[in-house]
């Protein structure tokens, strides 16, 4: 299987000059097609020299208290807040998430840092053992700098869910953000400034996606953090590797929902637009395929294929919205090749696939049936609007189905009997999470993360907060 997601690792800068050059990172607004800002990046040298700072800031960052930084993660809660029409409207105009999106991922990111202020001291407490003499407990340091290379779908979030409980746990934090969501990256950093983080604390470095092995191999890097395509997860794994050091790494999914033959179908049908329509369907945990059980499937296909039609598609500045435009038009282009070669292998299309007549990166709800393997929308991440439909025998067979992914981020099962769908979704399915009866979300509480190729290491909660940090035994003979 291939997957296809474009992510912030291996998004070209547009390069304003040859060896090593700053690049000029250009943006165009995805629902216009017009250019945007161009921002100067850095050369190779000035992100070393502020990695270099940030490592330099490091030893000073981790002797303040829990409350220190709280008041500083804090206050950055509260200037997102304050900001969060702006900083929508910057979303909207980089990368075209409608606004009303924008807002509720603002404040997802402000809750965020709520929540690791907190807890983090509570999730980071020393955790004494009983030994057989003296006294013994586990104590929890920072690593030192955390390299945050981030993806555009959620240009605010993806980060936020890195760096609050990073910086709370007494780490520094680099971001290499993905090239199209400049303006993102800045702001961000200016919010932690306006936070009044101390200098070089969180900074912000824009780079091309290839200089960032490079960046990984600096010694004032001490772990990093990816949210990207498995392209990207492998690169970084590599470069990381070679230097032994830590990494997290969440990658993409194709999400598979059951929906068994008690399920209610309505519900269904709703949770499943909802799964799909996640920013757009532009997200990891977006549900992306749909496996039906025989008996409901033409009922599931009717009630989908309803829902999805009537999602409206417009201006992503129109609080109405809820389908804005797709990142790219090659990102686009690429959805309707998978949607186009599936219907060429034999998938049936119940509604949406064909790509307007305007200009911006515009693909409507689509829903495809009789998904088999051999077709994108089986094999591949379609990163896009589009629902596969995918037809079991009963409920093993769906199962099967739904682990027959090289990806295993989430899942869900719609029926009636919560017990079995509980006991599928503890138990037998591939993935990091599994929820019943509703669209699967991340949650600042709950640990978010993956198998297979959907990376390793976990975000959020207290598994989070504890992935970079030295677990460090102490053992005192009084
Ligand atoms: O793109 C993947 C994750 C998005 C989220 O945390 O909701």
């Amino acid at each position: 299987m291939t997957h296809h997601a474009e992510h912030g690792y291996e998004a070209k800068a547009a390069q304003g000059g040859e060896g090593g050059g700053a690049p000029k990172l250009k943006t165009e607004n995805p629902a216009t097609g017009k250019p945007g800002r161009t921002y100067d990046g850095h050369t190779r040298e000035q992100a070393l020299a502020i990695a270099g700072k940030a490592r330099e800031a490091f030893p000073d960052w981790r002797r303040t208290s829990f409350t220190e930084r709280g008041i500083i993660i804090g206050t950055a809660a509260r200037i997102l807040r304050e900001r969060k029409d702006e900083f929508a409207r910057l979303m909207a105009d980089e990368m075209g998430k409608p606004v009303t999106e924008g807002l509720a991922e603002i404040e997802k990111c402000a809750f965020n840092c709520d929540y690791f202020v907190e807890n983090a001291e509570r999730f980071l407490a020393n955790e004494p053992v009983k030994l057989d003499g003296g006294r013994a407990y586990v104590t929890f340091n920072p690593l030192g700098s955390l390299l945050a290379v981030m993806p555009w779908n959620f240009p605010f979030w993806q980060v936020f869910r890195a760096a609050a409980p990073a910086l709370m746990a007494g780490n520094t934090v680099l971001l290499k953000h993905a090239s199209n969501v400049p303006g993102c990256a800045l702001a961000i950093e200016d919010v932690f400034r306006e936070a009044g983080a101390p200098d070089n604390v969180f900074r912000t470095i824009l780079i091309a996606g290839r200089d960032t092995a490079e960046l990984i191999d600096s010694p004032d890097i001490a772990a990093v953090t990816l949210t990207g395509s498995v392209a990207a997860g492998k690169a970084v794994a590599e470069a990381a590797g070679r230097n032994l050091k830590k990494t997290v790494l969440e990658l993409g999914g194709s999400d598979a929902y059951l929906v068994l033959e008690d399920a209610d179908i309505d519900h269904a049908a709703t949770v499943a637009a909802t799964a799909r329509m996640v920013n757009g369907g532009q997200s990891c945990i977006a549900g992306k395929r749909f496996v039906v059980v025989a008996p409901v499937r033409e009922a599931f296909e009717t009630g989908l294929a309803a829902k999805m039609s009537a999602i409206r598609m417009g201006d992503p500045l129109d609080p109405a919205t809820k389908l804005g435009p797709m990142v790219s038009v090659k990102a686009r282009d690429e959805i309707h090749r998978q949607v186009r070669e599936s219907i060429g292998k034999g998938a049936r299309l119940l509604c949406g696939g064909e790509v307007p007549d305007r200009p911006g990166a515009w693909y409507p709800p689509t829903v495809l049936t009789d998904v088999k393997p051999g077709q994108p929308a089986y094999d591949e991440e379609v990163f896009g609007p589009v629902a596969a439909i995918i037809e079991a025998r009963d409920v093993q067979d769906a199962i099967r189905i739904a682990n027959d992914s090289e990806f295993g981020l989430g899942a869900g099962v719609l029926t009636r009997d919560i017990r079995r769908g509980e006991e599928i979704a503890a138990r037998d399915l591939e993935a990091g999470i599994a929820f019943v009866n509703e669209n699967v979300r991340s949650d600042p509480r709950m640990p978010f993360g993956g198998v297979k190729h959907s990376g390793y290491g976990r975000e959020c909660g207290v598994f989070g907060i504890r992935e970079f940090v030295n677990i460090k035994s102490v053992h005192v003979r009084e």
